[in-house]
């Protein structure tokens, strides 16, 4: 039945455009080196929009590349960031296409829209809104939660707290809901849709700026006891995901996603990835010490994200979406060459019903207590989440940085249920109170607010029957959580999407029952296959063959090996060490992405 769920799948109808086994795509403009050139896209993400469309680009000849026609396709609804982006587009985009590095923002990534997933754009959808249901008929949040997601903190048996707090990471690069809310059935993510560590490297110029030493290619850290962090706010707030309840002399972190906050572990990947960037950076230069900072920066940041989107696509999404599936739907290839199925017609903007109902089902995931895990893998206590949101410097103390970055190794997430953490279902954001909220009671609500389309229409768009009445969600749920629905809602067509789609048995192999699987797996092809900086191409925005089969050997395991200190660790750290392929194993043995690659020929660097 499953099977036959997944061929009527809403799967997007535009093939691929270009085989993905195919060699170095053609240029059809002339080499322009861009670097250095302050750009349109860099324009727009200032304040100095006006001076650079009306001033600098017509002075900054670029070239002649013939877009004048697709220009006009130009959707300006998309163009909303700020009144002043109301512009003629078409002068600053004939740039986008020399652009050599991802924009901070997003602009440019599509030459035909090139607002497409660009920070501060209005979440796609799948189903338009819809503002004909009654609200104040709805069953109350907290009855729903309290009803259908039980505090029992199941553990998984086979997955590591990696593979929720990287999840994390990669919902966060993908969309954030802008507050305050807008008119109910328009609502904007802040951050930039494609998978580019805007999280690291944050969605404008302004953040990205703030954030570099613009020496040497280097993100802002210093040292503190005797590891290396980033630099803390001077005056934190709540709008920095900062609690009120910090100690004296505490703080949080000055990086470019202030959501790396919020709890200690997602501030730690944070502070992987930055380190991470530093490493690389330190690396190239050492390799081509002729390179400006500017060069170094951009490649490291290349090198960077293109790392973190193998690990998402080759490891951490097979397990969420099943690694068959990624590949019978192209989102994924069996291939050591390049992937060339870019389609501009794909839009990677983040859809609403993702970002707002499907992926946030991983909260089931989330554990209550950070273990503390030693060199002997005995814990030596743990952290109680509720303690440490908007406190991530906990995370400085001592050994703390290291035992949890083995807790993220070696720790057992929880399952993915409907079953959550008490610590996230009573007491998160409790500040010091005894009690907290609840983040499904959260969930339920932004659901509403953002007016997603209910469960049953998805369920339709995605292939499974339109019920009729609640017995027809007995297809896909256990009789239990139907009469549950049926207790709390008057009618099938009432119940919200984040609730029915957490209950739905999982796709086998999968971490989704059939309508949020397809909503992900829907989100996920359009986040690779819309994304023309995507890392598997050929041409120049890509890298030389040689180089990407050397990115193919990340995984996020080496990144705590370079990064955390620890010298033991299973390949697969989202996976447990507990099966004879996934050993606990010396750092050495781990692949690691040789950057002598990256080393230029001298001619050139002269
Ligand atoms: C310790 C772990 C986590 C905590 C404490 C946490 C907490 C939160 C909070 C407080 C929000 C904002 C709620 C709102 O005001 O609307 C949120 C949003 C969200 N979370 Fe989590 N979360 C965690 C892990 C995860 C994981 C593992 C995933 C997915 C794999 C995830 C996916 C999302 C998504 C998609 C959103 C909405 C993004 C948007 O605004 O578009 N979270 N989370
Ligand atoms: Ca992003």
């Amino acid at each position: 039945m499953y099977n036959l769920l997944h061929g009527k799948y809403c799967w997007n109808t535009v093939s691929p455009i270009r085989s993905p086994f195919t060699s170095r795509q053609k240029t059809t403009c002339p080499k322009v080196d861009c670097t250095g050139v302050p750009s349109a896209a860099e324009a727009m993400d200032n304040k100095h929009l006006y001076l650079m469309v009306f001033v600098l680009l017509p002075v900054v000849v670029l070239s002649q590349c013939p877009f004048a026609a697709q220009f006009k396709e130009i959707d300006r609804n998309h163009v909303q960031q700020s009144d002043k982006m109301e512009v003629p587009l078409e002068d600053s985009v004939r740039s986008c296409s020399k652009l050599k590095y991802r924009s901070y923002n997003g602009y440019c990534n599509n030459l035909k829209v090139p607002t497409r997933g660009m920070a501060y754009s209005y979440y796609a959808r799948l189903i338009p809104s819809d503002d004909s249901r009654n609200q104040s008929a709805l069953p109350l949040p907290k009855m729903i939660s309290e009803k259908l997601y039980p505090s029992k903190p199941i553990i998984d048996k086979d997955y590591s707290l990696a593979s929720m707090q990287y999840g994390q990471v990669v919902a966060h690069d993908i969309s954030d809901r802008i507050m305050p809310l807008l008119n109910g059935n328009k609502q904007k993510t802040t951050v930039t849709s494609y998978l580019d560590l805007s999280v690291i490297y944050g969605n404008n110029k302004e953040v990205a700026d703030h954030i570099r030493v613009f020496k040497e290619g280097l993100l802002k850290t210093e040292m503190r006891n005797g590891q290396e962090f980033p630099k803390l706010l001077k005056k934190p707030t709540i709008g920095d995901n900062c609690s009120d309840m910090r100690e004296p002399g505490e703080s949080c972190y000055d990086v470019g996603d202030t959501r790396a906050n919020q709890n200690p572990q997602l501030a730690m990947m944070h502070i992987l990835f930055i380190r991470e960037h530093n490493r690389i950076a330190r690396k190239l230069l050492q390799l081509n010490p002729n390179w400006t900072d500017e060069k170094v920066y951009q490649e490291a940041r290349k090198i960077n994200i293109a790392q973190h989107q193998h690990i998402a696509f080759y490891q951490y999404l097979p397990i969420v979406l099943g690694r068959k599936n990624m590949l019978e739907k192209k989102i994924i290839y069996d291939a050591d060459g390049y992937i060339d199925d870019y389609n501009e017609d794909v839009d990677a903007t983040a859809l609403d019903e993702h970002g707002n109902a499907a992926f946030r089902y991983y909260h089931t995931q989330i554990a209550g207590h950070l273990k503390l895990i030693t060199d002997t893998h005995n814990s030596t206590g743990d952290l109680r989440i509720s303690d440490y949101i908007g406190r991530p410097q906990i995370i400085e103390k001592g050994d703390n940085f290291y035992m949890l970055g083995r807790g993220l190794a070696f720790q057992q997430s929880m399952g993915v249920d409907n079953y959550h953490d008490d610590e996230i279902t009573k007491y998160m954001f409790k500040e010091g109170k005894q009690f907290g909220e609840d983040l499904k009671v959260i969930d339920i609500k932004r659901n509403r607010e953002h007016l997603l389309a209910p469960y049953n229409a998805l369920r339709k768009l995605c292939g499974l029957s339109s019920a009729e009445k609640f017995e027809d969600f007995g297809d896909v749920m256990e009789t239990e959580h139907v009469q549950s629905l049926k207790e709390l809602y008057d009618h099938h067509d009432d119940v919200d999407l984040t609730v029915g789609g957490s209950l739905e048995k999982h796709v086998p192999g999968t971490w989704a029952g059939p309508t949020f699987h397809c909503i992900l797996m829907k989100q996920f092809y359009n986040t690779r296959v819309g994304d023309r900086y995507w890392y598997e191409h050929s041409g120049e925005l890509g890298f030389t063959l040689e180089q990407l089969n050397e990115i193919r050997k990340s995984s996020l395991s080496k990144i705590l090996c370079e990064n955390a200190n620890i010298t033991k660790i299973q390949k697969d750290i989202f996976h447990l060490p507990n099966s004879e392929t996934n050993r606990e194993t010396n750092c050495e043995e781990i692949p690691a992405v040789n950057l002598m690659l990256w080393k230029e020929p001298k001619r050139e660097n002269s």
